[in-house]
């Protein structure tokens, strides 16, 4: 049966997404009414530049004055598409300190102190949702969170960041300069307010915390993350891929470790075979890979970012702390009873493509190749290309410690013969 009285939800922030959430609850009112049993009421909408025109949004809404909003003492449900971590953060808690629950797509601020806000939340008997704050519209959260809390998830791998994505992409088969294509990405609403954090990978690091943490029931915060961007990705990297039979995409890669007790999370751009699922993965498209004990494999791919693709989620996540607080319920709050500590990147197994510029006289190979078997690293292959004295070569590593795999480079490094390493990448999905 329909309630009569509505909900009453506030909005922080009316920039990219904030605008495609109050369309979305304007156009679709009588659908989200019936799927909720209550009206909405979109009742303010905290905004930094009140004069500025916006669309299909009655001016008599808007309020710089967000804290005024939280603490008005009758807003069921609070949006913060704001972004960042102040005021974000205080607005949060204070939005459940006055009875309301929050829906957020701030990863920044779930990786940094998700536990402060979870915190809040439990206190005010309140829900916390974020299914757009990690791959945008695709449904990953609360499958995490919900469908898969009766299994074990040991791994979750893939690529959570849309504009590094679209960035390579357009780079590899495009031909698009990395200026022109981030450009391009900012102007389709896909970039965060400072792309820094996309390109530099502290994005997706935030998603690989959030993520982590909610597949293994741990805490891991943004720093536990090791983290590489895509600003020293170049064109031929892309092209050595290419001949390779690859591809380079920024993942993200969370796994337990085999014996149960500890967890790794990391981000950093990988060479992947073309004929990897991960390889297709276009513009600002994500995929992530979620291995589970009993369910096996599973793959989740949709749109990453964008206004309204993720305001999708943010309607998802509204519809359903909305229909907890008529049923007088809340959702699952933070799971993390098993505190598994994260291991640093040295722990990781993985595998190296290292191109390296070498003299081409007699011995180098061997030379290079003692390097390796030194440091415990076993080689699967090695291409060489001479030129005029000097020669370029390409090894291939089996898989070894990352740590074994780093002073290895170092140690190549250090030889008269190496006159520089081109590229380091590291090789997954094989
Ligand atoms: N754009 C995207 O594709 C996605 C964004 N997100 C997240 O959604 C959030 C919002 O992102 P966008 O809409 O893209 O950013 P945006 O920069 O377009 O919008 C944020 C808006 O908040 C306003 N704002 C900042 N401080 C404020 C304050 N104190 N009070 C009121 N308004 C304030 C800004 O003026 C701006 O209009 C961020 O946390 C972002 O990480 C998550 C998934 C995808
Ligand atoms: N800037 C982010 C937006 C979505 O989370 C991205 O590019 O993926
Ligand atoms: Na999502």
């Amino acid at each position: 049966m329909m309630r009569t009285r509505p909900l009453k939800v506030a909005l922080l922030g009316c920039g990219v997404v904030g605008t495609e959430v109050a369309r979305i609850m304007t156009t679709h009112a009588d659908d989200l009414a019936a799927r909720i049993g209550a009206p909405l009421e979109l009742a303010g909408i905290a905004v930094r530049r009140p004069g500025k025109v916006r669309d299909g949004i009655d001016p008599g809404l808007v309020t710089t004055d967000a804290t005024a909003l939280v603490k008005r003492g009758d807003i069921d449900v609070v949006i913060e598409v704001i972004g960042g971590i102040e005021p974000a953060r205080t607005l949060i808690t204070t939005a459940f300190e006055h009875g309301a629950s929050v829906v957020s797509a701030n990863k920044a601020l779930l990786a940094e102190d998700g536990t402060t806000l979870y915190d809040a939340a439990g206190r005010g008997g309140r829900d916390l949702y974020f299914e757009a704050a990690v791959a945008g519209a695709i449904p990953l959260v609360r499958p995490l969170r919900e469908s898969l809390a009766g299994d074990r998830v040991d791994r979750v791998l893939g690529i959570v960041n849309g504009t590094t994505n679209f960035i390579l992409d357009r780079m590899d088969t495009a031909g698009s300069g990395y200026s022109e294509a981030l450009d391009e990405a900012t102007a389709l609403g896909y970039a965060e307010a400072d792309p820094t954090a996309d390109v530099e990978g502290f994005d997706a690091a935030a998603k690989a915390a959030i993520l982590a943490g909610i597949a293994f029931h741990t805490r891991v915060r943004l720093d536990d993350v090791h983290r590489e961007g895509i600003t020293e990705v170049t064109s031929a990297d892309l092209a050595s891929a290419k001949r390779m039979g690859c591809t380079v995409k920024l993942l993200a890669i969370c796994e337990r470790a085999a014996d149960g007790r500890s967890v790794t999370a990391r981000v950093h751009p990988a060479m992947i075979p073309l004929s990897h699922p991960l390889a297709s993965v276009r513009e600002a498209y994500n995929a992530v890979f979620v291995e589970a004990e009993a369910a096996g494999q599973l793959m989740f791919y949709g749109p990453g970012a964008g206004g309204a693709p993720t305001a999708s989620a943010v309607l998802g996540d509204l519809v359903a702390v909305c229909r907890n607080r008529l049923a007088g319920a809340t959702g699952p709050g933070e799971s993390a009873y098993t505190r598994l500590p994260v291991s640093p990147m040295g722990d990781v197994v993985t595998r190296y493509h290292i191109s390296l510029d070498v003299a081409d006289k007699p011995g180098v190979l061997a030379q290079v190749a003692t390097v390796f078997a030194e440091h415990g690293v076993s080689i699967d292959t090695v291409r060489q290309k001479g030129k005029d004295g000097e020669a370029s070569l390409v090894v291939v590593t089996h898989r070894a410690h990352d740590a074994a795999l780093s002073g290895t480079v170092e140690a190549l490094r250090g030889l008269d013969t190496v006159r520089g390493v081109a590229s380091i990448m590291r090789v997954e999905g094989e």
